[in-house]
């Protein structure tokens, strides 16, 4: 079946609610708290993002266990956090020996280890040093925490997923419904440059981004964007906005880095999520990439509810506007070749 047909018969099937991928907000972080009886290992803890994503995690109460990994520095990190008044211990754990320690029995691992850009890169000129780090945490997760939900942040997220799935299909513990990569941070772009747009208010904005986690890839599905009214400029500059606006960020940034703040609170909210899914709440739904039959492209961000076993169910992504269908046209060979890349290294490494 060719793309655009596979395409219309998943718009076709799209669940009611798929458009419906749940808004996010500081003001929904801390709402409809799961019980705290779960370990959650971060590796790349001591990073940019690492370090602010934790301290979100601890704060949320959502976690029992905070296991704090990186091979610089966490001792440190874990100290500073675990003197904050919320509930759950917190751990850290330093250097390749005690990896394994760190991930241990964890039900969630984030991963936000790896280099981030600098201007006038691309998130595909990261893949030669992350891809092998990336590999690396894959491999000792299959024999720590085989049974996890893996929640990939390293970039190039397109190839970065693909690797770990491949990694864990190789040790024979691959489960498509636990590996999901974090587009979370486009979302919640996607709402805050819509209710600036719009004069909406963002607390009530639902905007679902489907596709990937770079340039065009980053398809938000502005058509679907209830009570909202855009003119084609709007669409194409929003559009547009959405899909670089972590550009935006290295470039503010200016050689410091890329985004860390806004990806701690996505990072930490899409983990919270995942959570409240593995503690029984019903009907979470968010927006990730992860294994899809929806395109060519063998992994796809749509909105999937989330549930006791991960991933319970991998939405449609409704009907497009021809705007949008040429995007996902355009966009789905880029995907495709992104993930065999991926592919192609972990066979040949
Ligand atoms: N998915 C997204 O939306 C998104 C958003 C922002 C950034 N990112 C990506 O997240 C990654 C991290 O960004 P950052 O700004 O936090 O970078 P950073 O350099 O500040 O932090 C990365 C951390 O990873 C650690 N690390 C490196 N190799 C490791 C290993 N093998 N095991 C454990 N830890 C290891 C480093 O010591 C460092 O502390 C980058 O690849 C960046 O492109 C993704
Ligand atoms: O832009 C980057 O390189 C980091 C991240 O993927 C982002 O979207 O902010």
């Amino acid at each position: 079946m060719s793309a655009v047909a596979r395409i219309q018969l998943a718009s076709k099937v799209a669940a009611p609610m798929a458009s419906k991928a749940l808004g996010v907000s500081s003001s929904r972080f801390f709402t409809g708290t799961a019980r705290a009886q779960n370990k959650v290992t971060v590796v790349g803890a001591a990073g940019g993002i690492g370090q602010p994503m934790s301290l979100l995690l601890k704060l949320s109460g959502k976690v029992e266990h905070l296991s704090l990994f990186d091979i610089v520095n966490t001792p440190g990190v874990a100290a500073d956090i675990s003197h904050c008044n919320s509930k759950g211990k917190v751990t850290g754990h330093k250097g390749a020996e005690e990896m394994a320690t760190a991930l241990d029995g964890a039900d969630v691992v984030v991963i936000p280890a790896g280099v981030p850009r600098k201007p006038g890169m691309t998130r595909d000129d990261l893949f030669n040093t992350n891809a092998s780090i990336v590999k690396g945490i894959a491999e000792q997760c299959s024999k720590s925490c085989p049974k996890a939900c893996f929640l990939i942040i390293s970039n190039p997220v397109n190839s970065t997923v693909p690797i770990f799935a491949d990694v864990l299909k190789a040790n024979g513990v691959y489960n498509p419904q636990k590996l999901m990569g974090v587009t979370t941070l486009d979302v919640c772009r996607a709402q805050t440059f819509i209710a600036e747009n719009q004069g909406m208010d963002v607390d009530k904005l639902d905007v679902t981004v489907i596709g990937g986690h770079a340039g065009t890839t980053i398809m938000p599905l502005l058509s679907q964007v209830e009570g909202a009214k855009f003119s084609d400029e709007d669409i194409k500059a929003l559009t547009h906005r959405i899909q670089f606006g972590g550009d935006e960020v290295v470039q503010a940034k200016d050689g410091a880095g890329s985004a860390t703040l806004s990806m701690a609170h996505a990072g930490a909210y899409f983990a919270g999520k995942v959570l409240d899914g593995l503690n029984g709440v019903e009907g979470v739904t968010e927006c990730a990439f992860v294994e899809s039959d929806l395109t060519e492209a063998p992994f796809f961000a749509s909105p999937c509810t989330l549930g006791k076993d991960g991933v319970s169910k991998v939405h449609g992504f409704g009907n497009l506007s021809s705007f949008e269908q040429a995007l996902v046209d355009d966009n789905v060979p880029a995907l495709v070749k992104m993930a065999q890349k991926g592919s192609d290294f972990v066979k040949n490494n």
